[in-house]
Order: C-alpha cells, then structure tokens, then sequence
C-alpha cells in the first residue's frame, strides 16, 4: 500500500516559555478586558431600572460583544506543522525509525474491565471510530473466549479489517488474542483471517510466579510451547504473529532473552513485552525494553511492543520510557481503561508524543489526535466505564480553569496554563477560555464573563456585583452564565436604594403559622426591624416589611423562578405592586388618573431572602417615585403661592 499523510504531526503543544512570543503552536494573545475595549470612562453606563434583556439588546452591548471577537480570533491556535506520512506497514519492520505504531486493545484488554464487557454491535462501532483515528492495529478481542467474541472479531475484520476509514487511507491491522493452544489460535485465525491485514496475538506467561503457580509448567515446557505455537500461527497463512511472554514485567532478563530469540526463529514479528500487573517504575521498564533490544539475538527481524498495566499508575510513564529504550509498538486503550486498574491510556501516550516528541527522540504516530474526544466519550459510553472529572486529556475538567490567578493567565495567554490546545483533541469548549466560574475565581474572570454576556459596568457597580457574586459562589458549586444574568439584574438594575435589607430571618412548617423577622436599613442609615406572622414565610416577611415602610401596597403579580438547575439553583423573584394615590399617574392620551404600579426583581439562592429582594426593588421605585411626585407637587405649589403674590 502507498504511503499515506497523517493529518497529526508531531509537535504541535504549546512548549514552555518565558515570554508568550510565538512558541509551539501557541500564538501571542492579548487581554480582551484590557486592549480592545473602549476606556472604561468612555464606556456606556446602564440606566437603573432598565431590564437585562434590554441591555444586553442595545446598540452599546452589541458593540461590546462585537469588539470581543477579534480578540477571540486572536488567540485561535497556529496552523500545525506540515504533516508526516504514515510508513507502509510491514509486519517486521518500520522503515522509519521514529514512527511508533499504536497497538489499541480497548476491545480485548479494555472489555476484561469488570463490567465493560460491550455487544457485538457496540464493539463494531468502536472499532470503526478507531480506525478512524488511526491507529495501526486493533486488537479485537479474545475470539476463543466465546462465539460472540469470535463473531465479533469477524465482522470487525471483514468491515473495518478492509476499508479505509481513516483520513490517511489506511486500513488497520486486526488482531486476536489466544493462549498458546491450538485451539485458541484457530480461532483467533477463522476471526482475523478475513481483514486485510489479520494478525495473531498468542501470549504464556514466563515468570517464576506464573509458570509454577498458574501454568504447572517448567520454563523448559514453556519456552517450546511457545515457539511450537508461534509456528503453527505462522503456518495456518497468517504472516504476522505476535508473542507476549505474559509478565514479562517479574520474569527474568536472561530466560527472556532466550524465550524471545526462539519465538522470533519461529516466526514471530512483533514481540510485546507485557507489565502484566503494573510492578515497573518507568526507569526499569525502560531498562527491561533497552536490555532486550541489547541482547535478544535476531531482535531486528521484530518489532518491540509495550504492554503496561496501571497497578502503581505508571502506565503511561512506563509505556513512554519503553518508547524512549526502543519500542515501536505501543498497546494502549481509550481512556485507560483495562483489567484491574487498567491500561496505560491512548490518549496520555498519544499526547505525551504528540507534546515531547522531540524528548522521545522525535518519535510520531499516525494517530489523528482531533478524534480523541469523541472516541473517549464513545468507549465511556459502550462500555459504562466514564472517566473522572480530572482524567488527563479526556476529564471534564482538563481544559477547565477554575481559580481566579489561572484565569487570569488563560485570558492574557492560554498557554501560561494550558500544554495542549483543546481544538487538537477535538474538544470544543462552550467558553473559549476553558474557564468555569467557582467561589476561587478573580476579579479578571468574572469581568471577561460580564464583557463576554455583553455587560460594561463601572469600576463601582462591579465591586459591588463581584462582592455578590462571591457569597453566591461560596454556596455554588458552579456559578453559570444564568446565575450572572440574575445577579447582575439583582446588583446592578435596581433603583435607588432607599430602603435596603440587612437580614432575614424565617420559620415554617405545618406546626403553626409562618413567622418572619425583618431587618432594613433606612433612609437615614438606621437599623428598624419588625416582626410578623403570616400564611408563609414570604407573606410574614413582607408584612415585616409593610410595619417598616409603613406606606400603603398592594402585591399585584409575584413569581418565581429558578434559574438554574439543581438544590443549589439562584431563585429570581419578581414582583408588581401598587400604592395609593400618591403615586398616581395621568395617562398620555387620555389625561385619566391611574394607579401607577412598580415591578421589582431580586435572585438568592434562599427563595425567602430572593422574595424581599424584589419587594423592596419594587417598594424602592415607589419610594422614589413618590418621592419625586411630592417634590414636583411642592414645586408647583410655591410657584403658585410666589405667583398670587
Ligand atoms: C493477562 C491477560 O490479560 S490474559 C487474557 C485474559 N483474558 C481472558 O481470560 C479472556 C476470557 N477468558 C475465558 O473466556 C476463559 O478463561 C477461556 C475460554 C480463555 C479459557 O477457559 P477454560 O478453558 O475454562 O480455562 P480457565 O480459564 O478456567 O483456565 C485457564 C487455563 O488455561 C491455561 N492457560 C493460561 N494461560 C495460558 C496460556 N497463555 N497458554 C496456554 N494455556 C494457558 C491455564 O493454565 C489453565 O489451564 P488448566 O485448565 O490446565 O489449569
Ligand atoms: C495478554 C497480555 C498481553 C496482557 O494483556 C497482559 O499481560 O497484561
Ligand atoms: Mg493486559
């Protein structure tokens, strides 16, 4: 087969700087709350009282929210080094030295998770979005283990085993695994034998441990069982046969060399050295694949494989230091996922490649990276098995930012705290920044979301907003764009204050009446607080209200909603209410006197604290109103009185 292009070149992570000049692929950024913005003297005020809707709708907001895209664009992720081609793929040999070929056993080594185990359909699927992503050699699974299995592995061979799924033209190897038995191996062989390129994987294990306690064999028996089993693989057609000497990892050096040199005589071409239970540190395992490419007579007729379980979490590490002694093959699972404690991840050892190439003697894959995400979230989903928040590359928060100095970093330059661009794993974000806001979030953080959200507010009005904003925050997991909306109406769309709540207190329940005890701080600065029962907690409050204010009100319209889900969600409250006669208003058109009537909105999490919010929003503007009507009647009145004298 021809060459092909691989669309995932090496080096393509944001390296290290110590100025953020054009490193990696990480381009210079600028600080959008900072350098494209008008000057925040210039920058339009929000007349009180107007809503969030109508706001974020003017001509001001809509400015804004057009001067922050090119600085959206200016962060955009550099083009990616020109691509490098995949080598042909023959069994024995890589005719580039520094292409390492991806091994994924997800469908054999990942199914073995307890509880992953996927249907025939399922593990079809998989299959093709592997091939999609690249990788060399699908393991399948186990056919000699069950019809299924085998059933499985042969249609995986006869669809994915022949077409050219990926972007690159290339068809991956399809693999099954069996025991040094005939029996195993012919099924391994009926499953594969229909792909393009079938391969046979038939393993025994080779340590003290394994061989006297679980085989009952001497190293002696195993060793020929081995070499008779490569050859009879060989034998039924298939050309390219894999060996693990299973817990390579605590067998010894000088018997693995032995073991390997004769399974190569009989014709194995890759040889993979399995960590079976995860027992290296990354120094010695890196030593173990230095030392068998040092001393395995014919080892440059095989390729050398990794295989390493996760039971210290060093999987990747001892994978990458097996790269780095000489191994070209790399066997991995999506998401890590594998018997016991797993494997060692695709997508750390992709990235980790992909990231430090030039430190792994500038090896490559032919893995295209932009389809990890959906792979990840597709084997999560078939095989039940999901992923913590913080799983490198794949996690929920792995491109998520969360504290105030890190976000402020991400948005004067994403790379002071990201390694990887998060487009390179096909990973799009809902906010470009990756940043979520929290209770450790900056002053940066939450501006850039007001900017973002199409709200400009002065140095004031934000100090006020962001004192608000982190006692919700303290109580939130997660404070969303909704919750910022209804803070901000809450914060800063309020009339003047007049008359402004300093606590409330409230009992209920089905023993008696509701009681509420209500603190305000008056026009004059000073405390007045009341108490009163009622027919719920919002109405024993608001009557406290009422013995405070002291002016006539009616509650016309109360509603309210939560803005956000879950037992943590902000409550915004609204209100309409009227008063008497004093604030009536003459109708444009008719002249008629009417009882004007004052909305008023207020957010808590507490739906008793969000209700007096909005009540004293409204009992404000009522206030206020009445206030400036008495003051206008006063006027005219003295300029009647001046004008009969
Ligand atoms: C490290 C790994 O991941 S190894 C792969 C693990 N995967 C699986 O086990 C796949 C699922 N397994 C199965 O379905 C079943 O175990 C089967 C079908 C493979 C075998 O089932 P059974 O024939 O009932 O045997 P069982 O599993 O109980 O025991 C395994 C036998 O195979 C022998 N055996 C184990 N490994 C090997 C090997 N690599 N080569 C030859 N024989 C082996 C054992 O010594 C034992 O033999 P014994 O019966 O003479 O004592
Ligand atoms: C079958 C072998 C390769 C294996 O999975 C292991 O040793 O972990
Ligand atoms: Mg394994």
């Amino acid at each position: 087969m021809a060459s092909s292009t691989l669309s995932s070149p090496a080096k393509p992570c944001y390296s290290a700087a110590k100025t953020p000049a054009p490193i990696g692929n990480r381009l210079p950024t600028q600080n959008p709350a900072t350098t494209t913005l008008p000057s925040r003297a210039a920058a339009p005020r929000f007349a009180h009282g107007l809503s969030a809707a109508a706001v974020r709708a003017s001509p001001s907001a809509r400015r804004l929210r057009a001067l922050a895209r090119p600085v959206r664009a200016s962060q955009q992720q550099p083009q990616p080094p020109p691509p490098r081609r995949r080598p042909e793929y023959v069994p024995n040999r890589i005719d580039d030295p520094n292409y390492v070929r991806i091994f994924d056993t997800t469908l054999r080594d990942g199914e073995q998770s307890p509880g992953a185990t996927m249907t025939s359909a399922e593990k079809l699927v998989v299959a093709r979005q592997l091939a999609r992503l690249g990788v060399d050699i699908i393991e399948a699974g186990f056919p000699a283990s069950s019809p299924d299995d085998l059933d499985a592995v042969r249609s995986i061979a006869i669809e994915v085993g022949n077409a050219p799924l990926g972007e690159d033209g290339h068809v991956p190897v399809i693999c099954g695994l069996s025991r040094c038995n005939r029996k195993d191996i012919d099924a391994a062989w009926e499953a594969v034998r229909h792909a393009r390129r079938p391969r046979i994987h038939t393993f025994i294990a080779t340590s003290e441990i394994h061989m006297q306690h679980k085989l009952r064999k001497t190293p002696e028996q195993v060793v020929a069982i081995a070499s008779e089993m490569v050859a009879y693989a060989r034998s039924l057609g298939c050309p390219d046969v894999e060996f693990s000497p299973e817990d390579a990892g605590r067998s010894n050096r000088e018997f693995l060399y032995h073991i390997l040199e004769e399974v190569i005589k009989a014709g194995a071409t890759t040889l993979n050295i399995p960590d079976t239970v995860g027992y290296t540190l990354p120094y010695e395992f890196g030593n173990l694949i230095a030392d068998i490419k040092a001393n395995t007579p014919g080892i440059e007729n095989a390729i050398i494989s990794t295989h390493c379980q996760n039971d210290l979490g060093l999987a990747t590490a001892n994978t990458l230091a097996g790269a780095r002694a000489g191994a070209r093959q790399l066997e991995v699972t999506i998401n890590g996922i594998g018997e016991r404690a797993g494997n060692a991840s695709l997508e750390e050892v992709v990235m980790a490649i992909k990231c430090r190439g030039e430190l792994l003697d500038g090896l490559y894959t032919g893995i295209n990276s932009q389809h990890i995400t959906l792979t990840s979230k597709m084997v999560q989903e078939h095989s039940g098995l999901h992923v913590q928040p913080h799983k490198a590359i794949v996690g929920a928060n792995a491109f998520a930012h969360e504290s105030g100095i890190h976000q402020d970093g991400m948005l004067k330059y994403k790379g002071t705290y990201e390694i990887i661009s998060p487009d390179d794993i096909g990973l799009t974000r809902a906010n470009e920044f990756g940043i979520v806001l929290g209770k450790l979030s900056g002053r940066h953080a939450v501006r850039s979301k007001l900017v973002e959200l199409g709200y400009e507010i002065s140095d004031k009005e934000f100090e006020d907003f962001f004192k608000r904003y982190k006692e919700v925050a303290e109580k939130k997991k997660r404070v969303t764009d909704e919750d910022i909306e209804a803070l901000l109406s809450d914060e800063i769309f309020q009339p003047k204050v007049i008359w402004s709540l300093a606590d409330v207190q409230a009992t209920c329940g089905t023993l008696g009446l509701s009681t509420a005890t209500v603190k305000l701080i008056g026009p004059d600065g000073e405390e007045k607080i009341a108490c009163s029962v009622g027919t719920g907690p919002v109405d024993a409050a608001y009557k406290a209200v009422d013995q405070i204010i002291q002016i006539p009100t009616v509650l016309r319209e109360y509603g309210m909603t939560s803005v956000t889900e879950g037992i943590d969600a902000i409550a915004t409250t609204r209100v309409v209410v009227t008063g008497d006669v004093t604030n009536n208003s003459k109708h444009a058109l008719t002249g008629h006197s009417f009882n004007r009537s004052f909305s008023g909105s207020g957010a808590s999490m507490d739906v008793v604290v969000s209700s007096v919010r909005a009540y004293l929003s409204a009992l404000n503007k009522m206030c206020s109103f009445a206030g400036a009507v008495k003051a206008s009647s006063e006027v005219s009145e003295s300029t009647r009185v001046q004008s009969k004298e």
